[in-house]
């Protein structure tokens, strides 16, 4: 996706939680002091069906689905229990603010990690960042991109890695690991999954696919505004 297609979603995620555009940049701005330009092609999926792994309490019953996938692209935690279970990850997806030890691990071992940058995560950017072996990182931002930091769409560390899978080709999403309905989340917490879900939703329509995950919730699933049909 590029940023023009993405910016009128990402007025209405700002506007909705009140986060300043001017201070996601700045943090993009600090993630490009530490990052290099990393080569998209390294994660062709292209004819794949990727496992986008989220962080809810069924990962642990879908460790087969995300096992038969033909790549697993894995948001923050998520990594770590495919890599308990034995499930290789293809990509990790993080705001560094739960596990940067299992980054900096991936990308010791050559794995890429995508990792993002927002106006609430600087201080986890300049402490975790630089110990990750930068030629395994993407640097991402919710912004507008500016080399070499990219920005491909998505909003939570789950959505951003469905995006990702998307943008680098991916002919099948399957998700794994993704509780919409989790009674144990904070409402914030579960107001940012309220928009995974939407952007997840948006991401089906555009591909033209049918995401299992919003099986019986599309009736109450709103596109974003922004890109929501006149008629509907
Ligand atoms: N029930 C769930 N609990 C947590 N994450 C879920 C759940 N279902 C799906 N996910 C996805 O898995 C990802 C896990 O990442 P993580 O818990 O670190 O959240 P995050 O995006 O960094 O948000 P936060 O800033 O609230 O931590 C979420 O971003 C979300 O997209
Ligand atoms: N400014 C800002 N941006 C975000 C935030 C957040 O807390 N603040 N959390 C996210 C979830 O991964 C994604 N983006």
């Amino acid at each position: 996706m590029h940023f023009d297609e993405w910016e009128p979603v990402y007025r209405a995620i700002l506007a909705d939680f009140g986060y300043e555009r001017a201070a996601d940049e700045r943090a993009r701005d600090v993630l490009r002091e530490y990052v290099e330009p990393f080569d998209l092609d390294r994660l062709d999926v292209s004819g794949d069906t990727v496992a986008v792994a989220g962080a809810g309490p069924s990962l642990t019953g879908e460790l087969d689905a995300a096992r038969d996938a033909d790549a697993v692209f894995a948001a923050s935690t998520a990594a770590d229990d495919l890599l308990d279970a034995g499930v290789d990850v293809d990509c990790m997806v993080t705001d560094l603010d739960k596990n940067p030890e299992t980054a900096r691990l991936l990308t010791d071992r050559g794995v890429p990690v995508a990792a993002h940058a927002h106006g609430d995560n600087v201080p986890a950017i300049h402490e975790h960042v630089p110990t990750f072996e930068t030629a395994n990182v993407l640097g991402t931002t919710q912004a507008e991109p500016r080399p070499p930091v990219e920005n491909v769409g998505g909003f939570t560390d789950g959505d951003r890695a469905a995006f990702l899978a998307d943008h680098c080709g991916a002919a099948r999403l399957r998700f794994v690991g993704w509780d919409f309905d989790d009674p144990t989340l904070a409402q914030s917490k579960a107001k940012k999954l309220r928009w995974a879900e939407r952007l997840l939703r948006w991401l089906e329509v555009r591909r033209d696919e049918r995401f299992a995950v919003l099986d019986g919730r599309r009736d109450a699933v709103d596109l974003p505004e922004p890109v929501r049909p006149e008629d509907s």
